[in-house]
């Protein structure tokens, strides 16, 4: 079953074209990865796809549901945890969630999503002193914490030490296993190979290349996914 389906998108800024003509789909219980060079615009199709930007054009489909005209509706069955997400530095681990519970009509229990993601002994912490790793954990919850269908992980893993980033990598292994289709905004092509189903790579506002981490590696004619994605996007440096 497909979840998203993005024909032709499109979005401008002031400063210029972000999205060219961006087409992908992703199907029912997938590790979607989303790759490519700083500036691409693989925030931007998070940011449409989750109703949180207007498209300039384009069909844009998340669970069936047009993310700017069922923006109310799509919102209670997604999750989203965007880069540089920040919380009021007071706030405590407990209260956040219990928060972030109450936007939603059918929320997961929060008390059992925080001893499963290990934040029962940070309940009384403050966000403010949460170490990165912990800070993640917290996202990837509050992310979960509707119960959602759906879950946009922009950059998780940016920042965390190498155990930090194995230990989200299973946690994000979970939810898959839980049936919930994951998309996953991506620098690290280790991280890419090693949990994606399926991966599109953008370049300059459009996809250069989509298939499993083993297609892409054909299709580039390399050894790894880091050597095939260099080979697609003719870049030495992401
Ligand atoms: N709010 C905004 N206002 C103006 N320009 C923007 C805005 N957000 C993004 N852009 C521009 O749109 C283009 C795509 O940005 P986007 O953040 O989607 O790329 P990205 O692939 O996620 O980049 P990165 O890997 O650096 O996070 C870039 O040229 C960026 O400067």
């Amino acid at each position: 079953m497909t979840v998203i389906e993005i024909e032709g998108l499109r979005k401008s800024y002031k400063s210029g074209r972000a999205l060219d003509s961006v087409s992908l789909k992703v199907e029912h219980g997938e590790i979607f990865g989303i790759a490519g060079p700083n500036g691409a615009g693989k925030t931007t199709v998070v940011e449409c796809a989750s109703g949180l930007r207007r498209r300039d054009g384009g069909t844009l489909r998340v669970l069936g549901l047009d993310p700017q005209s069922d923006r109310r509706e799509l919102a209670q069955r997604i999750g989203v945890q965007l880069q540089e997400a920040a919380l009021p530095d007071a706030i405590k681990v407990g209260e956040a969630l219990r928060m972030y519970a109450s936007f939603y009509d059918a929320p997961a229990d929060w008390r059992e999503l925080m001893d499963e993601w290990g934040l029962a002994d940070k309940k009384r912490a403050g966000f403010a002193s949460l170490s990165g790793g912990w800070k993640q954990r917290l996202f990837v919850a509050l992310a979960l914490v509707g119960n959602p269908e759906v879950v946009f992980l922009d950059e998780l893993t940016t920042g965390l030490d190498p155990s930090a980033r194995r230990m989200t990598w299973g946690l994000i292994r979970n939810m898959r296993e839980r049936g919930v289709t994951v998309v996953l905004v991506t620098h690290f092509m280790d991280e890419a190979e090693a949990l994606c189903d399926r991966i599109a790579i953008i370049d300059r506002g459009r996809v250069i290349a989509e298939g499993s981490p083993r297609e892409l590696i054909t299709k580039g004619r390399s050894d790894s996914l880091e050597d095939a994605y260099f080979a697609l996007t003719g870049r030495e440096t992401a």
